[in-house]
């Protein structure tokens, strides 16, 4: 993500723009005639996507040869870049040291995000089990006001911050909406 994607400098911090916009919470959860303004069709959470061999175990020396290698998920080619051959030897040595740290720190995510959907998947089975709601507005709004303050302490842009989480539960309650509807169709068939 860069100025030439989407993405502005601010005076604290690069803020990008990576997800759709998302109305504000009121908005989402105003009563309307079809029900809730986000729904499409469920999408169901893909299946068991565990990875045993973790990306940063994998990571080989950031040598020009590695750029033979295949760019997709079974061999990360930490040296891939389009600028390889094209830039001073020191300076590309300095990029992929700092993009090593880049790599560490995806990698983290994924597997923070695989973590959170492991617990909002089990609240999706509670939620079906009690017939809840799948969204609960007055949490997120919680939610959002305390990242938001989270942010400015870690001098991240707050409303990126927002937006994120906003695109995370978007999905967590489409995975709820899919839970709730198989869960209806075993107890009818049963
Ligand atoms: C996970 C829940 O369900 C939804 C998803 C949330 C989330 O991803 O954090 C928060 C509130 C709900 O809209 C929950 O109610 O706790």
């Amino acid at each position: 993500m860069n100025k030439h994607d989407g993405g502005k400098r601010t005076a604290r911090c690069w803020v990008a723009r990576p997800f759709p916009e998302r109305p504000p919470t009121r908005e989402r959860y105003a009563p309307q005639r079809g029900g809730r303004t986000l729904t499409s069709r469920p999408v169901r959470p893909a299946g068991n996507t565990r990875d045993d061999t973790a990306p940063h175990h994998r990571l080989g020396c950031m040598t020009e040869q590695n750029n033979a290698l295949p760019d997709d998920a079974d061999s990360f080619n930490p040296a891939a870049s389009s600028l390889a051959g094209q830039v001073d030897r020191a300076v590309m040595e300095e990029l992929l040291s700092i993009r090593s740290s880049i790599d560490n720190i995806d990698a983290t995510l994924v597997f923070l995000l695989a973590e959170r959907f492991k617990a909002t998947q089990k609240v999706g089975i509670l939620k079906a089990t009690h017939k809840l709601p799948a969204g609960d507005p007055g949490r997120e709004s919680a939610q959002i006001a305390r990242l938001r303050r989270l942010a400015e302490d870690a001098h991240l842009d707050p409303a990126f911050a927002e937006k994120f989480l906003n695109f995370i539960i978007s999905e967590v309650i489409r995975h709820h909406e899919a839970i709730a509807e198989d869960h209806q169709t075993s107890s009818q068939q049963a």
